[in-house]
């Protein structure tokens, strides 16, 4: 279960926990309102003997609310990828000593004193301490993080903290989660309400709505809507694999004319991510009105395939409690819908990651198609945050749906398609000068992106080799006229996101 940082200890004791895990976040704990363990914490988890592994922050808090102590550190933060050394025989990693592995770091701030009782059991390559444990009182710390996909052992971390120091039983399942969300739609809709879902085609969507579907029939009704920010042919090609495969009644709606006049001069990424939510509300609203005039009955729900990262993104929602947590990105169909929504939300998936939800559209209850579940991942507010600045200007979307396609069938062709999480072009608001048939140029210039990863959370660039570079950048420049330089983007999330706005 997970409940906000800032609780009260009745909140603590209430869910009766047999493990406790503080999480990360963004705050230092030398800030005056950073979250703090409510008094009596420890008092309480030693009365029930209760483990605690602190994560990062996590890790920071337990250090310095035990009398050790955590400095911020002007250089060598670790940011992204990291190797770290185990040191000596620990209850976490258990006998593993002078043993090595890649993790996933995140921190400016580190541990440089353990309380009483603490040893430090692994350390990074640039000599952070990374891991401690104080067995006899059960608690337990991680300065990296053992969660996301790029840690290679973090998840047999957590097992062995969870399973095996907790024991707690191992007992929760996808199947589980199906039952759980039909059940709650069952309670939440009444019998003759009607439902629209926007769907976009994606993984996330398609499975909601085909949850949903099992649940209500033909009482839901599902929007695909062209934002004018489609890649090539995307809203042919969605439309056709609806037809052709799910055999979802889906109703396309053309909305690019409004969404691109809405966007014409808006160059900050928030305010064109706030403009485009607003937007797709517009649309689900207005296919409501026409609903009620046809049918005189208003579809009150609004199904979405939001998953938990793009909450995590986006700014905390009001009354979620997640007040200590910083706004990345307003992901549209959160933190950029507006305040005087008129839906009550369905979100199925709202508490699972890409690859849970790859998980649940794969079960037999649902059986979605294979080539919907593999897709790579296409944000709502698509071309519009891979065309840096103003999306209107100088035919920008045009180019970069030409080389994207390009991209991704070179990405097709040398048959890397499913072993990178997802991939795209950015098209950059700056030109360069070129020499192309003798001619001086004075063109643009795209980035390329491709990442692996697991749920979107952390990512790391794809390492394609010399051949494919060469290969996708000649096709680029030979297709597409107005482009004369290609570069090819090598950050990890830490530091950077996977999208550029
Ligand atoms: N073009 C669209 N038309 C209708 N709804 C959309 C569109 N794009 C996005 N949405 C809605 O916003 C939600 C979030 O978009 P997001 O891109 O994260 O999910 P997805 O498209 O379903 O899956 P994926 O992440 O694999 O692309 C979608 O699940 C869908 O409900
Ligand atoms: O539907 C969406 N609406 C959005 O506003 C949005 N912003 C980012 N993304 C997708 O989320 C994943 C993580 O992206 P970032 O590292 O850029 O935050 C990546 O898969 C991104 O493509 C979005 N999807
Ligand atoms: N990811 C985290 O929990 C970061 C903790 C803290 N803000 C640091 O930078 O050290
Ligand atoms: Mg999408």
């Amino acid at each position: 279960m997970l409940i906000p940082g800032d609780v009260t200890l009745e909140r603590i004791k209430s869910v009766q926990p047999k493990a406790i895990i503080l999480s990360g976040g963004p705050n230092s704990v030398h800030v005056s309102d950073a979250p703090q363990l409510p008094a009596g914490f420890y008092d309480y988890v030693k009365e029930h003997n209760i483990p605690v592994l602190g994560i990062c922050y996590g890790m920071q808090l337990l250090v310095h609310s035990l009398g050790g102590e955590v400095q911020t550190v002007e250089k060598d933060g670790e940011y992204g990828r990291m190797s770290i050394r185990t040191t000596q025989a620990s209850e976490l990693y258990r006998d593993e000593t002078d043993h090595a592995q890649m993790v996933w770091m995140s921190h400016g701030d580190k541990a440089v004193r353990l309380p009483d009782g603490f040893e430090p059991v692994a350390t990074s390559e640039q000599g952070t301490v990374v891991a401690i444990e104080n067995p006899a009182a059960n608690l337990y710390g991680l300065q990296y993080h053992p969660e996301v996909q790029h840690s290679e052992r973090g998840i047999a971390t957590l097992r062995r903290f969870l399973f095996d120091i907790s024991k707690v039983p191992a007992d929760w399942k996808i199947e589980n989660v199906l039952e759980e969300e039909m059940a709650k739609i069952r309670a939440t809709v009444g019998p003759k309400d009607h439902v629209i879902c926007a769907l976009s085609g994606g993984v996330d969507s398609t499975v909601a709505a085909t949850l949903v579907h099992q649940v209500l029939g033909d009482r839901l009704h599902c929007v695909f809507v062209d934002n004018g920010l489609l890649r090539y042919k995307e809203a042919e090609r969605v439309m056709d694999t609806f037809k052709n495969h799910l055999h979802l009644p889906v109703t396309m709606i053309d909305h690019s004319e409004v969404m691109l006049n809405r966007l014409k001069g808006l160059k900050d990424p928030e305010e064109k991510r706030k403009a485009i939510g607003a937007e797709f509300i517009n649309v689900f609203q207005s296919f409501a009105d026409k609903f009620e005039k046809e049918h005189g009955i208003t579809p009150r729900y609004l199904v979405q395939g939001t998953l938990y990262p793009d909450v995590i993104e986006s700014c905390p929602p009001p009354g979620t409690g997640q007040k200590h947590s910083h706004m990345i990105k307003s992901h549209h169909n959160v933190g950029g819908l507006p305040k005087d929504l008129k839906f009550t939300l369905i979100e199925p998936l709202r508490e699972l990651f890409k690859d849970e939800v790859r998980a649940l559209g794969r079960l037999p209850a649902l059986n979605v198609p294979e080539a919907f579940i593999t897709r790579h991942p296409f944000p709502g507010p698509g071309l519009a945050v891979r065309v840096l600045g103003d999306v209107t200007e100088g035919g920008a979307l045009d180019v970069l749906r030409q080389v994207d396609e390009i991209y991704i069938n070179t990405i097709r062709d040398f048959g890397l398609y499913d072993k990178i999480w997802q991939a795209f072009a950015v098209f950059l608001p700056v030109r360069s000068v070129g020499v192309q048939g003798d001619q001086r140029t004075h063109s643009s210039v795209v980035a390329l992106r491709a990442v692996t990863s697991g749920d979107g959370m952390t990512a790391d660039w794809y390492p394609f080799e010399p051949k494919f570079l060469q290969t996708v950048s000649s096709r680029i420049c030979n297709g597409v006229r107005s482009v004369n330089r290609v570069v090819y983007d090598i950050t990890s999330k830490p530091p950077g996101t996977i999208e550029w706005e």
